[in-house]
């Protein structure tokens, strides 16, 4: 009978670092979330418990630490790649590295005084993530948010679904549309091959002006999409972000749909024009799909180390 080790990697889940900047009298705080994934020469560890070759997770935590210090904390993809190219690049036995990042913002405390310089209240609707993927044949970015709360209070309809015999959905021309946006977008332009230049690549232009940038679209396709359909919310954002970004090969979603009930007044007398809701948490429907140009290059593993988007 043959049995063999299939699919592995390994590496240390959720370190949380905070890294203070201050080099200035107002100082700049980082707050990281940091999983990092290994992958390589890892057979004898498995099927002997040879460890020569198991970088421990150990390291792999003191090194995000170390190198925070070593380095300062950039935006979180310039820290991802530095943490990827370090684990591939010093460790024989090491191929390939996925290293994943959640961010938390924070934001200078506003006083009469203007903000304050080392007082932070935590900010930002939503979470940043990143997933930065390194192996011999190249790197590979997404980036992206998860729990952007959106609302529309008008332009939403849903009608024309088939009614079957368990249908009991009323056709709507006006309705609530709330979400919570997690998207994700993997990078084109150098980041999949060897070598490529990367002049375009965000790296040069600016991470975080790429995300506040992809953010807005999204927000504003969101709102100024008359909505026939969750889905087509969706895929209008989708299309906004990749018609102003050749950088971006494609972009996913995962949205919820937060339904809106409108409230039976008629009870107590009242009519109800949409103004009175119970704002229901589950069930929700769930939306999600990719976006993607024609010509997009090949994902290769970037999507591999992504949660949720397997
Ligand atoms: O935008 C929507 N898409 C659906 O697929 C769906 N299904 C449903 O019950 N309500 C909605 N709304």
């Amino acid at each position: 009978m043959g049995i063999r080790l299939g699919r592995n990697e390994y590496g240390k889940a959720e370190v949380r670092l905070v890294h203070v900047d201050r080099s200035a009298s107002v100082h700049r705080i980082k707050d990281l979330n940091v999983s990092t994934r290994l992958r390589g020469d890892m057979e004898a560890v498995h099927t002997r418990g040879d460890n020569t070759n198991c970088l421990t997770t150990d390291t792999q935590k003191n090194t995000v630490y170390a190198l925070a210090r070593e380095h300062g904390v950039g935006a979180a993809e310039e820290f991802g790649l530095l943490l990827a190219r370090h684990f591939t690049g010093e460790h024989a036995s090491v191929h390939g590295a996925a290293v994943e990042l959640q961010e938390f913002a924070w934001q200078r405390i506003p006083t009469s005084e203007g903000p304050h310089g080392h007082a932070f209240v935590r900010s930002g609707a939503e979470t940043r993530t990143v997933v930065v993927t390194a192996d011999r044949g190249g790197e590979w970015v997404v980036s992206g948010f998860e729990g952007l709360t959106v609302l529309k209070s008008a332009d939403s309809e849903f009608r024309g679904f088939p009614r079957t015999r368990f249908t009991t959905l009323a056709e709507t021309g006006d309705r609530i549309l709330a979400t919570d946006v997690t998207a994700r977008w993997r990078y084109a332009a150098g980041w999949n091959a060897p070598g490529s230049a990367p002049e375009e690549a965000p790296e040069a232009v600016g991470w975080d002006a790429a995300y506040e940038r992809v953010k807005g679209l999204v927000l504003e396709a969101f709102a100024t999409t008359p909505s026939l359909a969750l889905q087509q919310s969706l895929y209008a954002m989708g299309e906004a972000v990749l018609r102003e970004r050749p950088d971006i090969a494609e972009i996913r979603f995962s949205m919820p749909n937060n339904h809106h009930f409108a409230v039976d007044l008629a009870p107590f007398g009242m009519d109800n024009p949409n103004v009175v809701f119970h704002a229901a948490d589950r069930p929700y429907g769930r939306i999600e799909a990719a976006v993607e140009r024609d010509d997009a290059p090949d994902a290769g593993p970037a999507w591999d180390s992504v949660p949720g988007f397997v």
